[in-house]
């Protein structure tokens, strides 16, 4: 089906959600594991025996897996970590007026990462949040994802788990996953940053939780903008549209193209689909440029003529595809991380890299502080009604 304007509510908006969420996290915090178990039973229509997988059930799982997919998984590990170790800030020392002042960074102690699994499984998502969290050197490293429906775990998620040399993998999900991570149950850990993709109920959770524990943001149901001109191939954008569709129907996929040509070879190709797209034709490539920004898209491919000059008028993306990149090559290897921001968070972040296992510990050392700051500091304490702050600095330096 085809929409010719965009919604006014994004499709996968969790705020329908949160009302069920809160209980299921009430419950959890209530009743810990003996709730992971029931709720895994009644939304996952699976029984399992235990919740923290033990290391002999992850290597068996993993004796399972398909050399070739084991095979992919430790190609797609090298791009990947290529990527994120080119973004490892350094430690910098500096000085001025006297002060001697500088930034080191700190790993988060442990983190929590969520592994979505329900129409699809996504062992690929542990790769791109374990990554990260292992180059930024974080100790300990939580996983959780929903179980098989043999009650047990993805077999290509416990070999990536291994691979990581992760510390516990619990086989929950949905919500009850991040409560878990959030408060701790007798067989979860408690973590303190909870970094993970998933559907309305696990973004409304982390949503909810986020009073007690970090979270990267929201990473929920996916969305594509494509912004395309005549130059565009129209069997590569419906593809590319029914890819990222294959995520579920609360997916938001949206083509804007100024070129009536390829807007009628596309429409062809996707009209008979169940899944709403939504098809805008624009005046310009720069009006879609507009259109783009305002709704802040998680995936945003530009299928244009002059796509690296024009990516500088994208402000607001979760991650760009240029040239005919599908966005799928950034799903699984390309380098750039696949958790990204939907619900119209790419305004204010990016996807998942080291900065989301690292926090910037900043330290000044007062070598011989000049006459004008000192006063200043002093003004400004007094200003403030700080009088004893005021105090503190006259002892050391009046
Ligand atoms: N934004 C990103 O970075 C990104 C990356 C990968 C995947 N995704 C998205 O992650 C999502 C994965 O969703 P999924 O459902 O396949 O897996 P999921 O793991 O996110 O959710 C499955 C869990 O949802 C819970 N659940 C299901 N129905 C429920 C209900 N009615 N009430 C309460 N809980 C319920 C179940 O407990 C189950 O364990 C997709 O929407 C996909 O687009 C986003
Ligand atoms: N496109 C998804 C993010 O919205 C990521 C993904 C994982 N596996 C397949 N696709
Ligand atoms: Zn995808």
């Amino acid at each position: 089906m085809i929409s010719y304007s965009l919604p006014n509510e994004r499709p996968n908006d969790f705020s329908r959600v949160i009302p069920i969420v809160r209980d299921i996290i009430e419950s959890v915090k209530a009743r810990g594991d003996n709730a992971l178990y029931e709720l895994t039973e009644k939304l996952d229509k699976v029984k399992i025996n235990n919740i923290k997988v033990s290391e002999e059930e992850l290597k068996t799982q993993a004796s399972k897996l398909d050399p070739k997919v084991k095979q992919a998984i430790d190609v797609a590990y090298e791009q990947l970590k290529a990527f994120h170790e080119m973004l490892v800030p350094p430690n910098i020392g500096g000085g001025y007026q006297g002060i001697s002042f500088g930034v080191v960074w700190k790993s988060i102690e442990k983190i929590g990462i969520y592994v979505p699994s329900g129409r699809y499984s996504y062992p690929s998502t542990l790769l791109m949040a374990g990554i990260p969290a292992k180059v930024a050197k974080v100790k300990e490293i939580y996983v959780a994802s929903p179980p098989t429906q043999e009650g047990s775990v993805n077999p290509a998620l416990a070999y990536v788990a291994i691979k990581l040399g992760v510390n516990d993998v619990y086989k929950v999900g949905g919500a009850q996953a991040i409560a878990a991570l959030a408060y701790g149950t007798e067989s979860v850990r408690k973590v303190y940053k909870i970094v993970g993709p998933g559907n309305v109920y696990v973004q409304a959770a982390k949503f909810l939780v986020s009073n007690v524990v970090g979270i990267d943001g929201i990473e929920g149901p996916t969305e594509l903008v494509i912004i395309a001109d005549e130059t565009a191939k129209p069997e590569h954008v419906a593809l590319d549209m029914k890819a990222q569709a294959e995520h579920g129907p609360d997916t938001y996929i949206v083509l804007l193209s100024n070129d009536d040509e390829l807007l009628k070879k596309v429409e062809e190709k996707i009209k008979d689909d169940k899944k709403i797209y939504y098809i805008i034709k624009t005046k310009s490539i720069d009006e879609a440029i507009e259109i783009a920004n305002k709704i802040a898209p998680e995936h945003l491919s530009l299928y244009i003529k002059d796509a690296y000059t024009l990516m500088d008028k994208i402000v607001n993306a979760g991650a760009i595809s240029l040239g005919n990149t599908p966005p799928a090559i950034i799903d699984y290897v390309a380098g750039p991380n696949h958790i990204l921001p939907t619900n119209g968070w790419a305004r204010i972040r990016g996807g998942v890299t080291v900065y989301d296992f690292i926090k910037p510990t900043m330290y000044a050392n007062v070598r011989d502080i000049n006459k004008q700051l000192l006063d200043a500091s002093i003004s400004l304490a007094n200003y403030e009604g700080f009088i004893i702050h005021g105090k503190s600095i006259g002892a050391r330096y009046e």
